[in-house]
């Protein structure tokens, strides 16, 4: 013992103790270890409190490092004694209980306290920060006895501590100083799609919103803005950012900016004296989120080991909201700025939003909502630097299956095995590794062992990579999936419960089921409304606030928040008749544009929400599904009634299939085609289901897509009669209806099962009658919404200025 050094670390937090673990492992027996914590409890996982406050986390599940870790490794810990002074010419810390300790080496790792808003009444009772257990406490307390909260900051802390106070059932209004909520990591855009996300989960928002007071007797009762206005509030917590813990080191003389300077090697400007963690100021960077704190962590303990190590350079971050239902990543850049460019994609019906960010030719930056799987992979660009010229689509749209970057077997081979793969849990590549070895096969037996994927969710393709890099063929499925992250049910799992337990509404299923998240989400409840419409068509209540925008004004939002109305023009052929109509009703509300789509309709642009009925009433032609998840169109070309290589009627044909199927709900989409003869000017093969005339047949091709993916139809079988189309129609579109998942577009889904199992399915011919049967019971019930609109005064006043239910965001919020 008495030829140890002696370290004495001050903050028993995630970094500093991080940085320990390290010591121990690479110098072990090298220093006699000292820790003094202000908190009175051993090392816990901070993040996790998000978790704890939200439910389904106890606190004994965030400990890190439990007591007995301290004894095993002779660590000398002092908790709920915070240091009170250092002594750089002694070498000696002073803490609060009087207890002294001298030190050879000193690790300040102190974090940062809650950034407190110095308002009038910001002393009151009730008025906390959101940054430690006794935090959650409170906050727990506060939701027993109160109703109102209000939490001032709408960053990453600010929402996870709304959701949870949400789930403890209290009343939330988020203040935020901004116009976008998490400015400091999205874009307008996803930030927009984020903000209707959160209110249907029942959070309200008071944005560009200043406070200048709290009031209250001895307790917070209300907050007061600077216009004014005012908001009950029986609790106020403050997430406005956070202050690194400097002032013991200013008191001692240590260099300070805003926070503790350090150099490469984490060292200070005093001998001896380290600083690790959100306290240390790096290149002018203090740093909020543990990833690249562990990273700090990592060169450090290589020093205090004597080790040859390249010093710590800075980091690159990302960050994932830890809000149940949502699924929201940014990483580096995100702002359009002179030197970058920047790729989007924004689909407003799925509510799914990217953006990716390059300077020269190289990804500095992503912001995905929506659909993060690709998180990691971008985060593993972003951090490599390397050049993706030539790939910049590709890497919006999203990696082919198996091509993610990080998945290859060659990243991990090159992969260091101290990178860390789980930010949130400092996991790295070799403790995967070596839980693999110990028997894990599945990301859920890997996430129980290390943690890893446990907290954010970011790092679990990587962690799914690992595993079948280090388990091959022996790796188990992934951790169990639900259909979002309402819920750990799959769709089969909720469709056999619907069925046996005779599940009759949205809310039903999510109680009955047990749904996590009680409200569900944008990914939930537009699925469940489907599923139970597909099986019980005669009695089931299509529920309107499941569908999305679009679905519930029966017309097409645009980009600046006018409609589009694509009249219903069979097999796209149309006549002197009703071309007359939509001019005059053009003309007559000065609709700004006409325009032929892709699918051979007329495309009304530019109508005003209140216009809407009136043109749908003087049109006097049904309007086309030309948004939804339905059958959209039938395009043609002339086939043989005109072209001389037609061999078959295609306008025909197309026309009879239009009027079979419009109106049908489908999962997705569904378009189709009819070509008169190979040549295929109606371009069928790129089509969820097309047709094909040839000398004396039918062919007909399923599991097309001409979208972000082209994929070409299949063939599913040659017919002779007209008849004879309509009926496998019927019977695939059916088969479609019952087996896929919602949103899954048929390209994907036939990719999913395989055209044999599907061909199987159809060609035995009871089989196929009952399809047919259950498609045509379904269309039995569809009705002309359009018409309920314009008979329905109740209806009409949703669509009067200011009417119904529309906000100024409400084209970014489709529910
Ligand atoms: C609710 C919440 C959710 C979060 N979620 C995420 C997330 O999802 N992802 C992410 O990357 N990051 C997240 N963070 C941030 C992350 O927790 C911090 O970056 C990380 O904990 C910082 O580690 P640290 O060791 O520097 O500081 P800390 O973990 O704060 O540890 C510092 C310790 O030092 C103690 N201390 C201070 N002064 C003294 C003194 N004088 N004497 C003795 N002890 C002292 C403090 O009490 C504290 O226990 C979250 C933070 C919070 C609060
Ligand atoms: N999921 C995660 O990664 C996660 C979760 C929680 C916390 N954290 C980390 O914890 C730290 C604290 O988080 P945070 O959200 O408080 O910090 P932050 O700095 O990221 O966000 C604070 C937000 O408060 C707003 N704000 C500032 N002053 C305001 C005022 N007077 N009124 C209203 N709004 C105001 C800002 O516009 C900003 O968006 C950060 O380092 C964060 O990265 C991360
Ligand atoms: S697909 Fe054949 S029938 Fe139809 S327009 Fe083209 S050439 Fe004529
Ligand atoms: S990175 Fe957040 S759980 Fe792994």
């Amino acid at each position: 013992m008495e030829n140890k050094k002696k370290l004495v670390m001050i903050g028993n937090g995630m970094a500093g103790v991080r940085t320990i673990e390290h010591v121990l492992k690479v110098a072990p027996g090298l220093y006699d270890i000292t820790i003094f914590g202000a908190e009175p409890y051993p090392n816990y996982n901070r993040i996790m409190l998000s978790s704890v406050l939200a439910g389904g986390t106890g606190l004994e599940d965030i400990v890190i490092n439990d007591w007995s870790w301290y004894e095993e490794n002779d660590i000398q810990l002092y908790t709920g004694d915070p240091v009170t002074g250092i002594d750089i010419k002694h070498k000696k810390v002073k803490s609060a209980s009087g207890r002294e300790a001298d030190y050879d080496v000193l690790l300040l790792a102190m974090g940062s306290k809650a950034f407190m808003l110095p308002l009038p009444g910001a002393d009151k009772e009730g008025v906390i920060g959101f940054r430690d257990i006794k935090d959650c406490h409170t906050m727990m307390d506060a939701a027993g006895k109160y109703r109102k909260a209000a939490v001032i900051g709408g960053g990453l802390l600010g929402l996870e501590a709304a959701r949870g106070l949400l789930n403890l059932g209290m009343e939330v209004t988020v203040i935020h100083n901004s116009k976008y909520l998490m400015n400091r990591q999205l874009d307008p855009a996803s930030s927009l799609m984020l903000q209707g996300e959160l209110e249907r989960q029942g959070m309200t928002f008071r944005l560009e919103c200043q406070t200048a007071a709290i009031e209250g007797h001895k307790r917070a009762e209300r907050l007061v803005f600077r216009d004014g206005s005012f908001e009950k509030a029986d609790l106020v917590v403050m997430a406005v950012g956070i202050q690194p813990e400097i002032r013991l080191a200013k008191e001692a003389g240590i260099g300070t900016g805003r926070g503790i300077l350090v150099n490469d090697f984490m060292e200070t400007n005093v001998p001896d004296i380290y600083a690790v963690g959100e306290c240390a100021e790096h290149r002018g960077i203090t740093y909020g989120l543990v990833a690249p704190l562990y990273e700090q962590g990592t060169v450090l303990a290589k020093r205090l080991a004597g080790m040859e190590t390249a010093g710590y350079e800075g980091s690159v971050t990302s960050a994932k909201l830890k809000v149940s239902g949502v699924d929201v990543f940014s990483a580096g850049l995100f702002e359009d700025a002179p030197g970058l460019r920047s790729l989007r994609y924004q689909d407003e019906i799925d509510e799914v939003y990217k953006k990716i960010v390059l300077k020269d030719d190289r990804l500095v930056g992503a912001v995905l909502f929506g659909d993060t799987t690709d998180g990691s992979s971008l985060f593993s660009l972003i951090k490599s630097g390397e050049s993706v010229a030539g790939r910049e689509k590709e890497l919006l749209l999203g990696f082919p299956a198996g091509k993610a970057e990080g998945s290859g077997t060659a990243r991990f081979e090159q992969m260091p095995d101290d990178e860390i793969v789980c930010g949130c849990n400092g996991v790295t590549k070799q403790m995967i590794g070596e839980a693999v070895a110990g028997g894990c096969r599945t990301v859920g037996e890997i996430k129980a062992c290390t943690k890893a994927s446990a907290s954010c969710g970011g790092c679990k393709p990587l962690v799914e990579g690992l595993l079948q890099f280090y388990a091959g063929d022996e790796a188990g499925e992934g951790v169990k999936e639900g259909i979002c992250s309402c819920t750990k049910l799959s769709r089969e799992e909720i469709i056999s419960g619907i069925k046996e337990m005779g599940l009759s509404t949205v809310k039903e299923v999510m109680n009955v089921l047990g749904w996590d998240e009680p409200g569900g989400c944008s990914k939930c409840r537009p699925a469940l409304n489907y599923y139970l419409g597909m099986i019980s068509p005669g009695t089931y209540k299509d529920e309107k606030e499941s569908r999305v925008t679009n679905e519930r004004y029966h017309a097409n939002i645009q980009k600046d928040g006018t409609y589009s109305v694509v009249p219903r023009i069979y097999g796209g052929v149309t006549s002197p008749g009703e071309l007359k109509k939509i001019v005059a009703v053009a003309e007559k509300y000065n609709v700004p544009l006409v325009k032929f789509t892709g699918g051979q309709r007329l495309d009304l642009l530019g109508v005003k929400k209140e216009d809407l009925p009136g043109i749908w009433a003087e049109l006097d032609m049904p309007s086309g599904h030309a948004y939804g998840k339905t059958l959209r169109t039938v395009k043609t070309c002339v086939g043989n009634t005109f072209c001389r290589f037609g061999t078959q009627d295609a306008m025909g044909m197309g026309i009879k299939l239009e009027k079979a199927f419009e109106r049908l709900n489908a999962p997705a989409k569904v378009k189709l085609a009819v070509s008169g003869c190979p040549r295929n000017c109606a371009e069928a093969t790129i089509k969820d289901l097309g047709v094909v005339a040839i000398d004396g047949a039918w062919e007909l091709y399923v599991g097309g897509n001409g979208g972000i993916k082209v994929r070409a139809a299949e063939l599913l079988c040659t017919v002779k009669t007209e008849e004879e189309v309509i009926e496998w129609t019927a019977a695939y579109l059916q088969y479609y209806r019952e087996q896929a998942s919602w949103n899954e577009r048929t390209a994907h889904w036939v990719e999913r099962v395989g055209l044999e199992s599907i061909k199987a399915a159809l060609a035995d011919e009871e089989e196929r009658k009952a399809l047919v049967a259950r498609i045509t019971e379904t269309l039995s019930y569809t009705t002309d919404p359009w018409k309920e609109i314009i008979e329905n005064p109740e209806l009409r006043k949703n669509f009067e200025p200011l009417g119904g239910l529309q906000t100024v965001n409400e084209r970014m919020l489709p529910r």
